[in-house]
């Protein structure tokens, strides 16, 4: 009786979900994709973790610029072609459903705040990354980046090889808590637990995203993860709330115009300036994820430059002759004036993030139905935006695996489709962090550069990306120095 009621209920609720759905599974009959099994769907081809990213290339090889893919009862929809990207990055805003698991660390932030929140955030904060805001901080990336090039000197020896991933992500910790925060966790001179924390932190939310069973809060919060996560997120936001509550406090009891000034202020006293729109808990979840968007991915872009210029050694000549050309033999250190001088630099970290974006993948939620032209995707499914496919598709780009920064020029720059080419995302939604970003870079790298040569034994060829929200060299971006 018991096992009748059971498969009753069971059946009604099956043929309920696919009436309500029924749209969905119309259209997405007209959508290319791989086998999908009842139940699991095609959710068996990504069963193995370290299998995701080439089973992923090989399903996008097969099917071509829009596929699908049923992971159990889910429909996610993957594309690549640029016009349709632009159509999804203007018009779905809102970010796929997998991007709640990091509201533990981030709360209502910029990266996970549904659309509404999200706008009012938007708009409010960016008035803190204004041009006179970040060239307040070039001093900040100086000074960081010649303490790296003082650590460096532990390293110089052309026989040893060594990841350089380490030392960058310390220094673009000291820089981005300086930027965000006003203090320094002077992360490259003693152990930090900040940057452990920030880091299992980050590797814990991937791990649930494609382990299922973790997907519950319940299950979650219950795992060995899951009280991982928490111990973590205990200590960073511990660390960051105590800054954030004692300048919040410091700014509401003395509103003066020494807090309007715009002189060299970190985005935290920025943010608490542009009025009460901010509450301590957004201001703090907004800090945080400065540090972890910021830290994370200036590391990754500084760390696959060095290592194409270690395998592209004529380019590292083009490269250091720009830089002598403005510093000649003075040892001055950089100035916000010279960033723009360094053209051929900007076009050697663009063609990097080309073939290497540090942020592979972005998704987000079809909240109504969008007409591609050729298809629509259907309310209800999620739409994955392979960048990486899309800065290697060879109808966009000649020969896509040459490493060719002349690809950059504006000349060439303006034959491309906007969409072609998107390592920060696109649209109104995409990164508020890009000028950030490309001038620490640059002044990370001229500072390196300015004192050594760099090698490597790595080869394109070897080079694999892992899967990851900001992706990394697997086996370690491994360089040796010498002294220019
Ligand atoms: C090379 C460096 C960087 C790359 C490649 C990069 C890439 C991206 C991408 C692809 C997104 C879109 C994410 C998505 O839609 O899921 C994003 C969003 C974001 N990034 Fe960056 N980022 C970089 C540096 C930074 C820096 C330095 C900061 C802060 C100081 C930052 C802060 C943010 C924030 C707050 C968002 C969310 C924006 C919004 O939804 O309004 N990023 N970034």
């Amino acid at each position: 009786m018991f096992v009748w009621a059971f498969l009753v209920i069971v059946s009604f609720w099956f043929v309920h979900h696919h009436w309500t759905r029924r749209k969905l599974y119309t259209l997405a009959a007209k959508i290319p994709g791989p086998r999908a099994y009842p139940l699991i769907g095609s959710a068996y081809l990504f069963f193995s973790f370290k299998d995701i990213a080439q089973n992923a290339s090989k399903i996008m090889e097969k099917y071509g610029s829009i596929l699908k893919i049923w992971m159990f009862n889910a429909l996610v929809v993957v594309v690549a072609k640029p016009k349709h990207v632009q159509i999804i990055l203007t018009k779905c805003l809102e970010k796929e459903t997998r991007y709640k698991f990091a509201k533990d660390a981030f709360g209502n932030s910029l990266l996970t705040a549904p659309v509404a929140t999200w706008r009012s955030h938007r708009k409010t904060i960016n008035p803190a990354f204004s041009q006179q805001i970040l060239d307040s901080f070039v001093d900040i990336f100086v000074k960081h980046s010649q303490i790296l090039v003082r650590k460096l000197e532990e390293e110089v020896d052309d026989q040893k090889t060594f990841d350089v991933h380490e030392h960058l992500s310390r220094c673009s910790l000291d820089i981005i808590c300086e930027t965000a925060m006003g203090t320094t966790v002077d992360a490259q001179t003693k152990p930090s637990k900040l940057l452990h924390a920030t880091r299992r932190g980050a590797q814990i939310l991937v791990e649930r995203c494609v382990r299922l069973w973790l997907h519950p809060n319940i299950t979650f919060r219950l795992s060995q993860r899951g009280r991982e996560l928490k111990e973590v997120l205990d200590y960073v936001q511990g660390y960051t709330g105590n800054l954030v509550r004692k300048r919040y406090e410091e700014f509401h009891s003395r509103i003066d115009d020494n807090f309007r000034d715009t002189s060299r202020k970190p985005f935290l006293e920025h943010l608490l300036s542009l009025g009460d729109q901010m509450t301590f808990l957004e201001l703090r979840n907004e800090v945080d994820l400065f540090i972890t968007a910021g830290s994370d991915t200036v590391t990754t872009t500084t760390g696959y430059v060095l290592v194409c210029l270690g395998m592209y050694q004529h380019i590292q000549q083009e490269i250091i002759q720009e830089i002598d050309e403005i510093f000649g033999i003075s040892t001055r250190p950089i100035t916000r004036d010279d960033l723009p001088k360094l053209k051929y630099m900007e076009r050697v970290i663009k063609e990097t993030m080309r073939l290497y974006p540090p942020v592979p993948l972005i998704a987000r939620s079809v909240t109504e139905d969008i007409d591609l032209g050729e298809l629509i995707l259907p309310a209800g499914c999620s739409v994955v935006v392979g960048i990486i496919g899309m800065h290697r598709d060879p109808e966009t780009w000649t020969d896509p695996l040459k490493f060719d920064p002349d690809r950059f020029t504006s000349e060439e720059a303006a034959k491309r489709h906007p969409y072609s080419y998107i390592p920060f995302s696109g649209g109104p939604r995409n990164c508020i962090g890009i000028k950030f970003s490309m001038m620490a870079v640059k002044v990370l790298l001229a500072t390196i550069l300015r004192s050594y040569k760099i090698h490597t034994d790595i080869k394109p060829q070897d080079i694999k990306l892992s899967v990851e929200i900001v992706s990394k060299m697997i086996g370690g971006a491994n360089i040796s120095i010498s002294k220019r």
